[in-house]
């Protein structure tokens, strides 16, 4: 895939008729409705909350990306919020209408990838692309979509011959055919190889800059990190933290931890001023060298695995 070619997407002619979507964050007046507000949001199986009262707003033109070991309630929130999964308590508003009773004009406003779309194999990828543009008002360019998920090299490729990856571009040109303002992504990523992942995120990067707003969730901590605007953390159904990449677990991140040598092995404080315990270990070491000294402040996976209440060993099970 062309990385050139990626801001194609941007450039495709606005829709006579319809404004185009919010020009970004910096374009964004504070009180702007949000693209999706959630309060006290539920959803149970057989009597189990597996969403358990979320409350969540995401900015217009903001990417956000939503967090969470297995079984966290990710996907059901996600869903709850394309309309295609009912919920059993609380208020969701998305583009300003309850997903649960919107029409076809919102769902024209709206783009979905979930985790497997089912895209059929007998056609091509243009076929498929141009198949799909009929359910759509105004559908985008098949050439300048395909150039834009860089599969210019495949569209004569039936889908079914493609490799996971390029599917999985597929997916995500079938999701932004219809020009969404807001798109879902559930786990895009999965199955795509450190390159083809690379070259994803400027694609988000792009529809971002472009003005759309993207939720998603996924497992790739470093893939928050690089393309989310806020990230919310959601474990057990309730969401335990909402901030941007860097600021999450504030509270986690002020700890830093002290190791130094000793006579009895490897010593460890961890304490919010670092500063006062290093004071007192120079003063106890008159050289000036303190040995195995390391001073360490906690990372965005040790943030999310206290969130999450794992163990490292857990995570890494
Ligand atoms: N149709 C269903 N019937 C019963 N339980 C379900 C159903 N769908 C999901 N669940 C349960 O709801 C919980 C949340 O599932 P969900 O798929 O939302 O989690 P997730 O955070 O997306 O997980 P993953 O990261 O594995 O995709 C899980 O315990 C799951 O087993």
């Amino acid at each position: 895939m062309q990385k050139d070619s990626l801001p194609t997407i941007l450039r495709l002619p606005a829709v006579p008729g319809r404004e185009p979507p919010a020009l970004a964050l910096s374009g964004t007046a504070p009180d702007d409705p949000p693209a999706v507000r959630v309060r006290g949001l539920v959803k149970r199986y057989g009597g189990r909350a597996v969403v358990d009262g979320v409350d969540l707003d995401v900015r217009r033109g903001e990417v956000f990306a939503l967090l969470g070991p297995n079984g966290a309630g990710k996907t059901t929130t996600i869903e709850v919020l394309e309309g295609v999964r009912r919920r059993d308590g609380g208020a969701v508003a998305v583009l300003g209408e309850d997903p649960g009773r919107a029409g076809r004009a919102w769902r024209d406003r709206v783009g979905v990838v979930g985790q497997s779309t089912g895209v059929g194999n007998a056609l091509t990828v243009r076929e498929t692309l141009d198949h799909f543009a009929r359910y759509h008002g105004t559908a985008q360019d098949t050439g300048a979509l395909v150039e834009a998920v860089g599969l210019t090299g495949a569209a004569g490729t039936r889908v079914s011959r493609l490799s996971g990856g390029q599917r999985r571009r597929l997916e995500v040109a079938l999701g932004v055919q219809g020009r969404p303002e807001l798109l879902f992504l559930d786990e895009p990523t999965t199955g795509m190889d450190p390159v083809a992942r690379r070259q994803f995120w400027e694609l988000v990067r792009g529809l971002r800059a472009g003005g759309t707003t993207v939720v998603l969730t996924t497992h790739y901590l470093d893939e928050a990190a690089a393309l989310a605007d806020r990230v919310g953390v959601l474990a057990a159904g309730r969401l335990v933290d909402v901030a941007p990449p860097d600021e999450l677990g504030a509270g986690l991140r002020r700890a830093a931890t002290v190791r130094w040598a000793d006579s009895g092995g490897v010593r460890e404080v961890v304490t919010e001023e670092p500063a006062a315990v290093l004071r007192d270990l120079l003063a106890a070491h008159p050289a000036g060298e303190v040995p195995g000294l390391t001073v360490t402040r906690p990372g965005l996976e040790d943030v999310y695995l206290s969130l999450v209440g794992a163990t490292p060993e857990e995570a890494s099970r």
